[in-house]
């Protein structure tokens, strides 16, 4: 296995640089150092989704990468454009990496250096600290509990911060019981080299809100970053997708801004597979489902699966794009009715859309979309009702019917609101007026369905023509 020879290999030639250095030479070149960088500030605000960008030659999963690039150049350019922190390989025999880039990194540049490297003995904490180290990669894979907390002790004790990797539920929630502040979720399975790109999502709840997220791997396109600041992470890892690009500075404001500026785009009510189809396509990033029974976009529950095992795209996603979540709404429902739901249809967000308080929100498992219907600006404090207990709030034009009526929300009332909240825009958008009513509001997202359909049905060229209308405005 991969992480047994890799870790075979280190421990080898750690025994002769122990025998070249002891650690007393060791600690007294760390205690000469100049104090660390703090990693843990590097991520604020920490609303807004930040780059640790990695100088990286070779990887083993994807052989030789870059490896004629010039590491301190790239790193200042990292610098320039925006990266919050670096990450510097210094595994020589798998990564093509060297303490000699960490250090000459660290003189380079004025933001915190982290190495990365198979961390596996306190020697190695002491000697990132020689090399001018700001923080360290350990890796839980390869960490008992006792070495994690050891680790994390010894670092800690020599000022630097600790980015704990993790690849499951397990070992996220053994990082958090070690007092992990910075857990890294990586998409990379470290023993098949297999993506899930998805496990952020599993892992996110699991970590609680006083610490910081990264998601690492495979983050390549806009589409990736979107979909990583729905999942609230705090900073993404980035190594191949720059070393490899002809052009970093594009590259690194493509991946910022996908992640801060893009407009997430929510199509509701579907009931067709062929319209997932259209809406996968096009490139939504959340998928609404309505378990409202007087609407006559209604499916059951048991339904869902169906649809998208129908759904041709969504099973076989088209190159480079990214499968939407899955958000079920509900209407004054009871908690138990639509957690178990939320299960049966394998929801990742349930959106309430009618009169749930905030104490009702707790009882739900999965983070919560409330939607509020304002009609004036008096009703704006109630975004701070629910700014604890929901993961987004959704603004939706005031009627009986709840939703889903091609009524057009109050735009003025709504950009008051983007400014206290991150929201998303609902109500009689359409295909002519959602760039305008982006403009106008700069909601974090906007969610559409009567506007998308023909005769009360959904229809496929309007979804296409409603995204690009979003994603025209952000190029
Ligand atoms: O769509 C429905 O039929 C519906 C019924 C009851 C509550 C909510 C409903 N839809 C919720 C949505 O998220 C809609 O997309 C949102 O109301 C916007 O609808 P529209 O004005 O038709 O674009």
């Amino acid at each position: 296995m991969f992480l047994d020879k890799i870790v075979a290999q280190t421990l080898k030639t750690l025994e002769q640089r122990k025998q070249e250095y002891p650690l007393g030479t060791i600690k007294r070149l760390a205690s000469e150092q100049t104090p660390p960088r703090d990693l843990l500030r590097a991520f604020e605000p920490r609303t807004q989704v930040h780059l640790i960008a990695e100088v990286k030659r070779a990887s083993p999963s994807k052989g030789m990468l870059a490896p004629h690039i010039d590491p301190v150049a790239l790193a200042r350019t990292y610098e320039a454009n925006g990266a919050a922190a670096i990450s510097v390989l210094t595994e020589p025999d798998f990564f093509l990496g060297s303490p000699a880039y960490l250090t000459a990194i660290k003189q380079a540049v004025n933001i915190p250096v982290l190495r990365k490297d198979f961390i596996v003995d306190e020697y190695q904490v002491h000697e990132a600290r020689a090399w001018g180290a700001d923080a360290i990669l350990l890796i839980c894979a390869i960490l008992d509990d006792n070495q994690l907390y050891h680790l994390l002790q010894t670092a800690h004790e020599l000022g630097m911060r600790c980015l704990v990797e993790t690849h499951s539920r397990e070992e996220a929630q053994r990082a958090v019981a070690a007092g992990a502040m910075i857990i890294g979720v990586n998409s990379r399975d470290l023993v098949t080299f297999e993506m899930n790109p998805y496990l952020i999502r599993d892992i996110r709840r699991l970590i609680p809100s006083n610490r910081v997220v990264i998601a690492e791997s495979g983050i390549h396109t806009t589409a990736d970053t979107r979909r990583l600041a729905r999942y609230d992470v705090q900073a993404m890892l980035v190594g191949e997708s720059l070393v490899v690009s002809d052009d970093v500075p594009a590259q690194m404001h493509m991946l910022l801004s996908g992640a801060r500026q893009s407009t997430q785009v929510k199509i509701c009510g579907l009931s067709r597979p062929a319209d997932i189809d259209a809406a996968v396509e096009a490139g939504a990033d959340m998928l609404g489902f309505i378990f409202h029974e007087p609407s006559h976009r209604y499916v059951k529950p048991e339904q869902v699966q169906g649809l998208l095992a129908a759904s041709e795209l969504y099973q076989h996603l088209p190159k480079g794009q990214t499968r939407p979540d899955l958000v079920g709404v509900f209407v004054n429902k009871d908690a138990a009715f639509i957690n178990e739901t939320a299960e049966q249809a394998g929801l990742h967000f349930v959106q309430l859309h009618g009169t749930e308080t905030p104490e009702f929100c707790q009882q739900i498992q999965k983070p919560v979309l409330k939607a509020l219907h304002l009609r004036e600006s008096a009703d704006l404090v109630r975004l701070r009702d629910y700014q604890d207990v929901a993961w987004r709030l959704l603004l939706d034009t005031p009627t009986p019917e709840w939703g889903g009526t091609g009524v057009t929300h109050d735009w003025e009332l709504a950009r008051t609101a983007a400014q206290m909240e991150r929201i998303i825009l609902a109500g009689g958008l359409t295909v002519d007026n959602v760039a305008q009513a982006i403009n106008s509001v700069q909601p974090w997202g906007v969610d559409v369905s009567s506007g998308v359909e023909t005769q009360k049905q959904k229809d496929p060229a309007k979804i296409r023509a409603f995204i690009e209308q979003v994603r025209a405005r952000e190029n």
